[in-house]
């Protein structure tokens, strides 16, 4: 008996000491097998800085140049600060389609502890319920079709009042300063369809957040730049963590002041059964709901309309002005497009968002601008989980940046990549682009202004009909003389954000009044 209870203990030991073996073994060569996929290539980096000495200040041209020699995903430190960086097609459609849900979520970057209303945001909120919540929204609601056509009336004003304006400079006889007049026409009409505040008479609430988007933009741009010193930055030498807080601390006083202004019109039911019901309104609606899916909060609120404004003002305006400095560069595409809107729109009235489906060319104009300047030309996602992209290790909790600066010139996407040629859009190009040849948002990965897939804009068609609709107007109204030379500098700016290095500033002269 004794013998035999030996036997089994031994016979269950060893089966035992298998186990673990197959167990340890299959760990082992699943590291090797994981391991076996090299990281990115990256140049050689020195201590500290990193690649820092091999980027200049506008950093999509730089990482564009560094891909040339590096492929089209390499991995970039900038001091304390590394991504992957994305620079082709191909590769893009492996993060935004292909393993779309692995890189859906977004990591904070510098300025994020400075933002009063952290843990809020949702262009920042990691792929989660919140988000998706707020992203129903935006999609269904609040920057839909049926909302967005509530609120032409209010494009339209704005848009007659951008040319009244340029129309009083050309009978004074003065330069007119586009990129200022841009961000306003941007700034009023986002404004009254999320608050239904502007600037006029004694109501400047829209003129104060202009100042205080720009203000926070700006201080935002320089602290994230800060995140090449690691732990260093929350030293904050540059002061600017404190501006933008109390900037932000303004602004939220402000928005305070306007949603306790909405809440009491609804309580005592001041509303007008006409007025349509603004962004404001349908949050306060969603906030109030008992049976909503997600309960949202005053300071989501206040957050998601900060994002509205920081996402959506100076990304359109900065595209419009791209747009205006290439066609007064290129008088042929500038007297086709005026040809086109003459036909079109005959010579008795303004151009109007309607139009815009019969204009082809003006649509061309438009998509070969964010080609050629995409307003978010570095899109920053995060890695969920380690994965595999274009046959390199990517870890977990990377950032990776798709430069569509780069994938939009990229010349085995594009005919000479560098060169303003809307015709390339048209439906007679010989350059197919492909069955999406008008497609702006996101499944044509050689053409990505918008990002794509699920995080891609929510605010891509409001934008577009702003554009259009404006660019449309200058052309047709006016011809325009550079202030102190024969061609618009097209440089670009400095930073994450593709300004132009130089304000846009012109003479207007008046071809056509339609008023
Ligand atoms: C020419 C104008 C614009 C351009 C070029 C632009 C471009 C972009 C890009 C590239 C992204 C990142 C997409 C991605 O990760 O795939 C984005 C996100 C976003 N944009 Fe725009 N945008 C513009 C106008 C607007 C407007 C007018 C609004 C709102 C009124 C807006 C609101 C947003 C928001 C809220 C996000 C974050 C979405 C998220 O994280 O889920 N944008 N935009």
């Amino acid at each position: 008996m004794a013998l035999i209870s030996i036997d089994v203990d031994q016979y269950y030991f060893q089966c035992f000491i298998w186990f673990i073996t197959v167990v340890l073994l299959h760990s082992f060569m699943k590291n090797i097998l994981k391991h076996q996929d090299p990281e990115p290539p990256s140049p050689f980096s020195l201590p500290f800085i990193g690649h820092l000495h091999m980027v200049t200040s506008v950093l999509p041209k730089s990482f564009q140049a560094l891909a040339k020699r590096y492929g089209p995903l390499m991995r970039i430190r900038l001091g304390a600060s590394s991504c992957v960086v994305v620079s082709n097609a191909t590769v893009a459609k492996e993060i935004f389609k292909t393993q779309e849900l692995n890189f859906c979520s977004r990591p904070e970057f510098g300025s994020s502890e400075y933002f009063i209303y952290r843990g809020s945001r949702f262009v920042l909120a990691q792929y989660g319920d919140y988000w998706r919540f707020m992203k129903k929204l935006c999609m269904t609601r609040l920057l839909a079709v049926p909302q967005l056509d509530k609120f032409a009336d209010i494009r339209d004003q704005e848009k007659v009042k951008l040319v009244e304006y340029v129309m009083k400079r050309c009978k004074e006889g003065k330069p007119c300063d586009l990129s200022s007049e841009l961000t306003t026409l941007t700034n009023n009409t986002i404004c009254r369809m999320a608050m239904s505040t502007r600037c006029s008479g004694n109501d400047n609430d829209a003129s104060e957040i202009k100042e205080l988007i720009r203000t926070c933009l700006k201080l935002s741009g320089k602290i994230s730049v800060g995140d090449v010193l690691g732990p260093l930055k929350v030293l904050d030498f540059s002061g600017n963590g404190k501006k933008l807080k109390s900037a932000l601390l303004k602004y939220d006083r402000l928005v305070e002041r306007i949603i306790q202004e909405h809440q009491e019109k609804a309580t005592k039911g001041y509303y007008d059964e006409n007025q349509e019901q603004d962004l404001l309104d349908i949050l306060l609606e969603v906030y109030r709901d008992p049976t909503a899916d997600v309960k949202i909060s005053m300071k989501d609120i206040k957050s998601f309309l900060l994002d509205i404004f920081m996402a959506g003002t100076d990304t359109s305006s900065s595209a419009m002005q791209w747009a205006m400095g290439e066609l007064i560069n290129n008088p042929k595409a500038f007297h086709k497009l005026r040809d086109e809107i003459n036909t079109i729109v005959g010579p008795n009235r303004l151009i109007k968002e309607s139009d815009i489906p019969n204009l082809p060319y003006l649509r061309a104009v438009i998509r070969e601008t964010l080609r050629l300047h995409p307003s978010a030309p570095l899109i920053i996602r995060e890695c969920g989980e380690d994965c595999t992209v274009n046959g390199f290790m990517v870890k977990a909790k990377t950032r990776v940046l798709v430069n569509c600066y780069a994938v939009m010139r990229d010349p085995d996407s594009w005919k000479n990549p560098d060169e303003f040629d809307p015709e390339r859009f048209l439906d007679s190009s010989d350059e197919k682009i492909g069955e999406h040849q008008m497609e702006f948002k996101g499944q044509n990965f050689r053409f990505l202004p918008f990002g794509s897939g699920r995080r891609g804009c929510p605010g891509a068609s409001l934008a577009m009909l702003v554009m259009h609709a404006a660019v449309g107007s200058l052309v047709q109204c006016f011809d325009w003389e550079v202030k102190g030379g024969e061609k618009v500098d097209l440089n670009p700016g400095p930073g994450f954000a593709s300004e132009m290095a130089q304000p846009l500033v012109c003479y207007p002269i008046l071809r056509f009044n339609p008023f």
